[in-house]
């Protein structure tokens, strides 16, 4: 995995990402925020002035005061409001990013996960950055006028500024290893949050009680839990050890210098306000650049690298895709090993499928049909070989542009739990509203029985919500699937898996007699329902060992007509 990107890159990114929220906002937060750290600061030098000219020294005083008062306040406000605006626009942002990542990589591999679980977690207070960043400015430029001031009464003074580096430099150092005890600890904040869901909402527990596991989750979390703070503990606690030493130094410092002024009230006076406010000026500073560079500085890091990643992948795939399937698509040795894994999926597998055919995909569990439709879908990419799209290279085709041609139904499909027309809507946006595109989706899945009314809310967590069996469940996500007119890829993986075998039979009679331009591909256990595909490839381990029509097949006698004759005993059919 490629290493985050640097930190001042990333920031101005982050910078710029902001300054398009808002441009006024930004601007005005950061400069009220910075300079009201000038009269702030110079409070310690109208202070000293008490041992020559109260008048001066009381007037400049008040000057200052209220001048710093009036910055904060406005800084304050103008940072609020600049939050919430930036607020949406991260988050929005994030969402985005993740979502157009075109491969499903992202959601599968351990590692990318974790880079992303820390983002995604400080996505809604993405916003704070820039007032984080404002503020150690701000911090910084206080330290800076106090330390000047010092070496104007007397140049030695401005070692307590140099006492001071040591805890700056702890705050940073400490920061990294902060920030790589966090990481470290991911996974097992990922799987203490995991079991919380588990035991916590409705869809696991019915197994849950009935497996009496609940005490089991209770202990896996408390042990995830554990596993995951004590590391950030402990170097929490070293970080505090190295800062609390750090301070000592200076304190010493700050004491000498008290002692060496005892005799000059004016330089006296300075050094108790401006060495004093300096302890408090430092302490901010490392605060506020320490809580900047492991929170937001970090943050900012894996946005830039999240924007990358997503931008890497659709790199060179521009092409439009063709507007109607002329010829089809072709597998050309394509050969596909998942992330993170050194076993061959899909090996070597070459097969056109041609444009307006019916494309039954059988084998074992296991044998690679659901990969097979993820590349089609362009989910994941070949490690080897290639897919064309009437001669072009899927890889180069701007994938979103391709998803807007695929629609399809799966068989780990997602109950949407809006109103029954919308969860079918979505299949194809734009139509979301239109009744007779709805309708005519319901009834191709013949899904009437299940969704009545359109308008009717599903989920009983909701309002009036209905819930649905999980076969009903399945005629939405189908009907869903069936809403973009003429795909040129129309995906159907074990779509009917909860459905009775007739219910099935009368979807894919219904569904064959419709044709159409593009491509289907189905996947299905049943032998009787695929028997009408134009064309039946059989995987096995990985490897495509048979194909042809369901005559050829059972006329080859080979391992189709083997599973065919099984599956027609066991249901009284006669294989023919
Ligand atoms: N995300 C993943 N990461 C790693 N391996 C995976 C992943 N998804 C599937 N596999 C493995 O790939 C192989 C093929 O899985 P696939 O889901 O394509 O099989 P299938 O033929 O659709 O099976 P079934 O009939 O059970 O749905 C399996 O051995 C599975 O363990």
């Amino acid at each position: 995995m490629t290493e985050l990107p640097g930190w001042l890159p990333s920031l101005l990114r982050s910078l710029r990402l902001g300054y398009r929220a808002s441009p006024p906002l930004i601007v005005v937060a950061f400069v009220t925020t910075v300079a009201a750290a000038v009269p702030d600061a110079l409070l310690a030098l109208a202070f000293s002035l008490l041992a020559t000219n109260i008048a001066l020294s009381a007037t400049l005083l008040a000057v200052l005061s209220i001048g710093s008062w009036l910055l904060a306040t406005v800084s304050a406000r103008a940072n609020r409001r600049f939050a919430d605006r930036a607020a949406i626009v991260m988050e929005e942002h994030v969402a985005r990013l993740q979502s157009t990542v075109t491969t499903m990589e992202h959601h599968e591999r351990p590692e990318i996960m974790d880079r992303i679980s820390v983002l995604r977690d400080h996505a809604d207070a993405l916003s704070e950055l820039y007032q984080e960043l404002f503020a150690a400015l701000g911090a910084l430029a206080r330290l800076a006028i106090t330390v000047g001031l010092l070496m104007a009464a007397n140049p030695w003074f401005g070692l307590l500024g140099v006492v001071a580096v040591p805890a700056v430099l702890v705050s940073t150092l400490r920061a990294n290893a902060e920030r790589r005890a966090e990481e470290a600890g991911a996974q097992h904040d990922r799987l203490a949050k995991h079991l919380f869901e588990l035991g916590t909402t409705p869809g696991p527990a019915k197994e849950i009680r009935v497996f009496g596991v609940q005490n089991k989750i209770v202990t896996l979390r408390r042990e995830a839990w554990r596993k995951r703070h004590r590391p950030l503990a402990r170097a929490r606690w070293q970080t505090a050890g190295w800062q609390a030493a750090a301070h000592a130094l200076f304190g010493l410092a700050f004491l000498a210098a008290i002692a060496s002024t005892v005799h000059e009230p004016p330089t006296l006076l300075l050094v108790l306000a401006a060495g004093g406010r300096l302890a408090q000026y430092v302490a901010n500073t490392v605060q506020q650049t320490h809580f900047f560079r492991t929170i937001w500085l970090d943050v900012s890091r894996r946005l830039a690298w999240l924007e990358d990643y997503a931008a890497a992948q659709t790199r060179n795939a521009d092409r439009e895709p063709p507007g109607r399937l002329e010829h089809g698509i072709r597998l050309e040795h394509v050969t596909f090993r998942y992330p993170g894994t050194d076993r061959k999926v899909l090996d070597d597998v070459s097969i056109t499928l041609d444009a307006g055919t019916t494309v039954a995909v059988v084998g074992e569990n296991g044998a690679g049909k659901s990969t097979l439709v993820k590349l089609l879908c362009r989910l994941y990419e070949p490690t080897g070989g290639r897919i064309l799209v009437d001669g072009v290279d899927l890889a180069t085709i701007d994938p979103a542009r391709w998803r807007e041609r695929v629609s399809g139904a799966f068989q780990d499909f997602f109950p949407f739990e809006y109103t029954a027309g919308e969860s079918i809507g979505i299949g194809d946006l734009p139509r979301i509203d239109d009744p007779v595109a709805l309708r005519t989706a319901v009834t191709r899945a013949g899904a009437g029985d299940a969704v009545p009314d359109l308008a009717r809310q599903l989920g009983v967590t909701w309002a009036n919500g209905v819930d649905l069996s999980h076969g009903q469940w399945q005629k939405v996500a189908l009907a869903r699937g069936f809403m973009r007119p003429d795909p040129l890829l129309l995906v159907l993986d074990e779509p009917t898996s909860a459905l009775d075998a007739a219910t099935e039979d009368a979807l894919f009679e219904r569904y064959a007699d419709a044709g159409g331009h593009g491509v289907t591909v189905l996947v299905s256990h049943r032998l009787a329902t695929v028997r009408m595909a134009d064309l039946i490839l059989v995987l096995d381990g990985s490897h495509l060992v048979e194909r042809g029509s369901h005559a050829e097949l059972m006329a080859a006698d080979g391992r189709y007509a083997r599973l065919y004759r099984i599956q027609a005993r066991a249901y009284g059919r006669t294989g023919s």
